[in-house]
């Protein structure tokens, strides 16, 4: 068995993917995306697995594309990573599926998401569908703040930035929950907690790990999100709502683990390679 590691900036997770691999002796390649171009040909079509860690969503995306058209299996495949890397596009599948996301509108220019504004009612969250680390997720008291988010969103570059998904504010514990899944398996769960001087809990942001006892609905409603989008190995945003109980946030297609493996001490680029040898090999 051949495993392929796709990079383009090299963090914590995959130095230690790194060493996984190298403990349990799989033959591996690491390709850095972002040096590297990728070949449609047969060649590229020696692996049998490819992890893909790119940072940047549509590296990751783009490269899965090309590995799975030269027959790899990708983890995450190409579908897996166009839907989760993009939050519309999550709760599109998520709602029909009857799994709760937060109460959100979708609203594409100016004009429509100051009438999503006033249907939803301050304070409210704005954010981008795309996206990661917390960036451009916005917490809006008022019409001011409002009209400042907006005005700024319309000055970026890029069409998906300018679409804004007008949400519930979620609030309560001052923490999230971050759940990570394995093929049909929850690996875990651990609580991240918002830090004094901000709203968000990523840990990118400050939030800190903490262990969390993991309840049926919980276990039960991360599951079945996962399935609806066919995930392989991805992690869990899980919100606690007053009256709705559990409600998916997100899915992430190249899941972050480190303070997951903090709270919860469950080696995960361990448990990937062990996944992948058992199911590849
Ligand atoms: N509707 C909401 N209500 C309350 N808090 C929210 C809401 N949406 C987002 N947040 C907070 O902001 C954080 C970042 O939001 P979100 O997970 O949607 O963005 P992201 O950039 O995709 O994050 P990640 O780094 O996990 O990929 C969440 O972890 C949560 O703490
Ligand atoms: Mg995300
Ligand atoms: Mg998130």
């Amino acid at each position: 068995m051949k495993v392929a590691l796709i990079v383009d900036i090299v963090r914590q997770e995959e130095k230690l993917l790194v060493k996984a691999l190298n403990d349990k002796q799989v033959s591996y390649d690491v390709i850095n995306v972002a040096q590297e171009p990728l070949p449609f040909n047969r060649a590229l079509g020696r692996y049998d697995v490819a992890i893909i860690r790119a940072v940047s969503m549509y590296r990751s995306l783009y490269a899965a594309a090309v590995l799975e058209g030269t027959g790899v299996h990708t983890i995450n495949s190409t579908d897996v990573i166009s839907v989760a890397g993009d939050k519309i596009l999550t709760y599109s599948k998520l709602f029909r599926a009857g799994i709760p996301v937060p109460q959100s509108i979708i609203a594409m220019s100016p004009d429509s998401v100051m009438k999503a504004y006033e249907q939803i009612g301050f304070p409210l969250i704005d954010k981008p569908p795309i996206g990661s680390w917390g960036r451009m997720v916005s917490l809006i008291r008022d019409i001011i703040e409002g009209k400042t988010i907006i005005e700024h969103r319309e000055m970026m570059g890029n069409s998906a930035l300018k679409v804004h998904i007008v949400q519930e504010y979620i609030t309560g514990k001052n923490r999230d929950i971050r759940c990570i899944v394995m093929g049909n398996e929850l690996l875990g769960c651990y609580a991240r907690n918002i830090p004094s001087n901000e709203w968000r809990a990523n840990v990118a942001l400050g939030g800190t790990p903490t262990p969390l006892e993991v309840d049926d609905a919980l276990k039960e409603t991360v599951l079945k999100a996962v399935k609806v989008i066919n995930g392989e190995f991805v992690s869990i945003d899980v919100l606690e709502h007053q009256s709705r109980g559990y409600v998916i946030n997100e899915l992430n297609d190249v899941p972050e683990f480190k303070g997951f493996m903090l709270a919860t001490g469950i080696d995960v680029p361990n448990r990937l390679v062990d996944y992948i040898k058992e199911k590849f090999s």
